[in-house]
């Protein structure tokens, strides 16, 4: 790989990379959920709600087919450079799909990586994944073994999400990502950083939110992963990584459907320096499907509160979101201003589920602005 320059990411003044105490505040402020614990909707929920982002237990992937994963795409990335590119020619006949190396996306973004990129196809029934028809045959079994079990582990995250925003239907979320034709997997592979390439402190992945509903990543054991906690000025935190565990973010459009109450949550990747492994992360996309409208579930919606967004549907915001970088605020353009003028970070939070008698504001004369409780910066536990 050929070293790039660029401005290093790192948040150097970042308090909780400083010390042992920091490190441990700020592993404390990603909550972990067991996934087979009875309370495990309601800490999805509010997992959702505080930081858009948790690291998941008993997600019922064996560890068997992550690992097999793992040692297949590591001997893929050992190979030379032609040999990826000629084994992923069929899935690179549709962009962004296939094998790319230090580009992400098409708008200039760089990172110092290599990744594999493919779309699940059309039928959830099936495990073949069309894209991968010409990749090492044990590359492409650990691949369909593995992502039929995470989109397992999406559908029971999605399920627990539901039930803990209070919906009737435990599979309404579900259902917008089953058979879709829009769920994508992306194996991401971040060679150590050396010296005398001037790239420590090399951005592996820019900041940005992921634009689908919902995304699950597992990574080896080599750390890099920051998330930001809400809030302008919330800090970054390093994310502990953990093979066995999962770690889900909330996207784009779920931060829609609920109306502001879930929180895409932004992240990054600073690359592995020096004397450090490489990291090995593979991550699922759920997305809805390209005519899916995205807009606040109105069974969310509490008497007189009104949508933060614009409407859009998936195609749309999916055709947008590709236009820019990587960085970009993707659902800045939708949001409705009425709300947030009056507070640029007011977003509606709901601190029990809403019910039939449950009249926001009821003394005030129908003012949404008066249902909107500001949400503070999640920093003070953490500082
Ligand atoms: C710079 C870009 C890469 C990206 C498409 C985009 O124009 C903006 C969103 C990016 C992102 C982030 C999450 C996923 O990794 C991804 C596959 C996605 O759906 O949106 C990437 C896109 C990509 O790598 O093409
Ligand atoms: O590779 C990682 O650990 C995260 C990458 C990521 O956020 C992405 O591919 O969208
Ligand atoms: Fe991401």
């Amino acid at each position: 790989m050929v070293a790039i320059k660029a401005p290093s990411s790192i948040d150097h003044a970042n308090p909780l990379t400083k010390s042992p105490k920091a490190a441990a505040a700020a592993a404390a402020a990603i909550p972990t959920v067991d996934l087979s614990s009875p309370g495990a909707a309601r800490a999805v929920a509010d997992a959702c709600r505080g930081v858009g982002f948790f690291r998941a237990t008993n997600h019922g992937i064996p560890s068997s087919l992550a690992a097999a994963l793992e040692a297949r795409a590591m001997a893929f990335f050992a190979l030379p450079h032609e040999d990826k590119v000629d084994a992923t020619i069929a899935a690179a006949a549709r962009r962004p799909f296939g094998y790319g190396s230090r580009s992400i996306g098409s708008n200039g973004d760089v990172g110092w990586l290599e990744y594999l990129l493919l779309s699940l196809g059309s039928n959830s029934n099936s495990s073949s994944i069309p894209g991968a028809s010409s990749l090492p045959p044990s590359l492409r079994a650990a691949l369909e073994e593995y992502t039929g079990a995470v989109r397992n582990a999406s559908g029971k995250v999605l399920e627990l999400m539901a039930e803990g925003l209070g919906m009737q239907e435990r599979c309404a979320l579900r259902r917008m990502v089953d058979g879709s034709e829009e769920e994508l997997v992306r194996v991401n592979h971040y060679p150590p950083t050396k010296e005398e390439d001037c790239v420590a402190g090399m951005t592996g992945f820019g900041e940005h939110t992921d634009p689908q509903i919902i995304s699950l990543l597992r990574s080896n054991r080599t750390a890099g992963l920051q998330i930001k906690l809400q809030g302008p000025d919330a800090p970054w935190v390093n994310v502990a990584p953990d093979p066995d565990s999962l770690f889900v973010n909330v996207g784009d459009c779920l931060q829609v459907l609920t109306n502001g109450r879930f929180r895409s949550v932004k992240h990054r990747v600073v690359a592995p320096e020096g004397a450090q492994a490489s990291r090995l992360s593979v991550i699922y996309f759920g997305g809805p499907a390209p005519a899916q409208r995205i807009a606040p579930l109105p069974e969310l919606m509490r008497e007189g509160e009104q949508s933060l967004y614009r409407d859009f549907t998936w195609g749309e915001y999916k055709a947008a979101a590709y236009k820019t970088r990587l960085g970009d605020n993707r659902l800045g353009p939708y949001e409705l201003r009425n709300v947030a003028d009056t507070n640029p970070t007011a977003l509606i939070t709901a601190s029990k589920e809403p019910t039939a008698a449950d009249h926001c504001c009821s003394n005030s004369s129908s003012s949404s602005a008066a249902c909107v409780v500001v949400q503070p910066p999640h920093v003070a536990q953490v500082h």
